[in-house]
């Protein structure tokens, strides 16, 4: 299976986003016109440079408004394609793309438009070229890739085929397996793209909004599937118009797309095994039982705060490592290692950042297969030496610099506290009945959130959910929960626009996207919460009006209200169940840990709160008459 992407997917010049290209493993581009002719240079010197990266030209696109037109523009669309057939030999490309015409003056009819390209096909031909129809979702008189298919079968010109894009198929609803009747060696060029869910004219969405494969709510599993199924043998290629993409990263967008469509041709070859295709079998996404650690990176004055809330949070030490300056805290299934070395990934972290969480540890089925599927779809495997008496955790890079590991049974990783730490003698101090991680919050820039989103979906047994929009009084945050069916592990991803929200002044502060909080769940807050004020933590205080406003929303007795009051806790309600979430004050440049409790199968993180916890926030970190910045 050959990989391919366009051009105009990728941010930079030529040479920047042919270099991305190559990089991320594809091998092939479709040269979209216009990033041909911004570029300076020969159209043979353009050819070769591919070639030496070890990229091949796929697909020259696009060719606007050929068919269907009245003399003398039908002549002059002929001579406007010989000129572009010339241009195509110099690059070394066999295959142009043609896409349904969307001139004023265009006039329609199948035959009419089947007749343009049987002749176009013999012109293409005398030259070994070859020509492919796709039907544009806003096409004047083709919209359909029925329609498409029907001119191409009428043109009946070997040298003519249809080319298929997700896009256009998926924005008009039409059923991908319609594409299942047509013949496969009928099909010259397949484009992928995906797009979110919301309802805009199909050209602004189109060129603004696409993304990769799984990225957003379209059905390309499906469609691919239709199009393997009817014997497509040609390259998988990703052409996605995205105005962040164009911002972006060339390397970030890159990385991205091979991700997606080896996750997506992974899904279709498990969809649909009784079609062969040429492709290495990678491990299937992991299943994630659940969080086995967070790892903070510290030092010095920093690292004791961080430790004196993690004790007055009810965690207790349960463990010194062997070798290494990492003490282990420990509360119901929750493990926080506070790190304190010098050298390695959580030193560089912690010089990059300040004190942050530089590594995440999750248990899984089988550590090995989890990295094999990692990076089998182009993520960098991580390594660290190991001391004696250590042992080799499969870990690898997140986005952001971040670090994964994993911990399975299987392998006795999971001893890793016995082996690795020296236990310390649990003190008699009580805990606040937190359990377990509910939540972990990343904030990134809101162009990150698709790169997160697919990172996590594709290597692991989890969905997203849509996304909501948090009001900071300073400019919107957008949050995205990613879980597991079963809750055992969940991310929430928080984009923040402008440096001014909370989230936008956390993420200047450390320079990038990392974890902003934790959020741990108790069987019974308000018993976790009497218990908090014993061991000496300061809740976030919430403002009266929340609660007058809370008696207003909900059906809530007077005794409870004056409950959720005294303990400073928020509560929200949906289908499902109840929710109670309490919060630190911030910490370490605008870190938290969040108190939770899920009652009945309440779903949601209390976004109907946020606005209220985020200002008073806001007020620790900004006290009354300072100038905001
Ligand atoms: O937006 C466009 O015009 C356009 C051009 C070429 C394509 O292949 C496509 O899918 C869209
Ligand atoms: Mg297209």
């Amino acid at each position: 299976m050959k990989t391919s992407i366009a051009t105009v997917s990728i941010s930079g010049n030529l040479s920047e986003k042919l270099e991305a290209i190559s990089a991320a493993g594809f091998d092939g581009i479709e040269i979209f016109e216009q990033d041909f002719i911004a570029h300076d240079g020969p159209p043979r010197d353009v050819g070769r440079q591919i070639r030496d990266m070890g990229l091949e030209i796929t697909l020259f696109q696009p060719f606007r408004d050929f068919e269907g037109l009245p003399e003398p523009l039908r002549a002059k669309a002929f001579e406007r394609a010989e000129r572009k057939f010339d241009l195509m030999q110099e690059l070394g490309t066999d295959l142009v793309l043609v896409c349904s015409s969307v001139h004023p003056q265009a006039i329609g009819g199948i035959d009419r438009a089947a007749d343009d390209f049987a002749e176009l096909g013999e012109r293409a031909a005398k030259r070994g070229l070859r020509v492919g129809y796709e039907a544009l979702a806003w096409g004047r008189h083709v919209n359909d890739h029925r329609d498409a298919w029907e001119i191409v079968r009428r043109a009946d010109h070997p040298n003519i085929g249809l080319i298929l894009d997700s896009f256009h198929t998926l924005a008009r609803k039409i059923d991908p397996d319609t594409i299942r009747r047509i013949p496969g060696d009928r099909i010259f060029f397949v484009q992928l793209a995906d797009a979110p869910a919301i309802e805009m004219d199909l050209l602004y969405w189109s060129r603004h909004f696409r993304s990769m494969p799984g990225e957003g709510d379209l059905p390309v599993t499906d469609f691919m599937r239709a199009v393997m199924a009817a014997g497509y043998k040609g390259p998988v290629s990703l052409e996605i118009f995205n105005d962040q993409f164009r911002g972006g990263r060339p390397a970030t967008i890159a990385k991205d797309g091979y991700r997606s469509l080896i996750c997506l041709m992974d899904d279709v070859r498990r969809a649909e095994p009784d079609i062969s295709m040429d492709l290495d079998p990678i491990p299937a996404r992991s299943r994630i039982a659940g969080t086995a650690f967070v790892e903070f990176a510290s030092r010095g004055k920093e690292a004791e705060s961080l430790e004196g809330l993690l004790g007055t949070l009810g965690f207790q030490v349960a463990g010194k490592h062997i070798a290494k300056d990492l003490t282990l805290w420990r509360q119901g299934d929750i493990r926080i290692v506070v790190n304190r070395e010098t050298t390695g990934h959580a030193a560089s972290a912690y010089t990059a950042r300040g004190t942050t969480v530089c590594d995440i540890g999750l248990a899984v089925a089988c550590a090995d297969e989890t990295v094999g599927r990692a990076v089998a779809l182009g993520t960098e495997p991580f390594s660290q030496a190991t001391g004696p008496g250590e042992l080799d955790i499969p870990a690898i890079r997140g986005l952001g610099g971040s670090v994964l590991h994993f911990i399975d049974e299987a392998s006795g990783l999971s001893k890793v506290w016995d082996v690795e730490f020296r236990n310390s003698q649990s003190p008699a101090a009580s805990d606040a009945g937190l359990k377990s991680i509910d939540h972990i919050a990343q904030t990134m820039t809101y162009d990150e959130m698709l790169s997160w989103s697919l990172f996590y979906t594709s290597l692991f047994q989890m969905t997203k959910s849509p996304m909501v929009d948090v009001i900071d009084p300073d400019g919107l945050v957008r949050s995205q929960a990613i879980e597991t069916g079963d809750g055992a592990f969940r991310i929430t991803l928080n984009g923040a626009e402008t440096h001014r929200t909370l989230a936008g002044g956390f993420l200047a502060e450390t320079f990038g996207a990392s974890v902003q909080h934790i959020a741990l769940a108790s069987e019974d807050i308000f018993k976790s919460a009497e218990q908090l004020f014993q061991l000496g933590f300061k809740p976030l205080p919430i403002p009266s009006n929340y609660y007058d406003d809370l008696s207003a929303r909900f059906d809530i007795k007077q005794e409870e209200l004056e409950r959720l009051k005294a303990a400073n806790i928020l509560y929200d309600r949906d289908d499902g169940g109840e929710f109670f979430q309490l919060y630190s004050a911030p910490f370490a440049g605008g870190m938290f840990f969040e108190i939770l409790e899920r009652r009945g199968g309440y779903a949601g993180f209390g976004a109907a709160n946020a606005p209220f916890r985020i200002a008073a926030q806001k007020r620790l970190l900004r006290p009354k008459g300072m100038p905001r910045v």
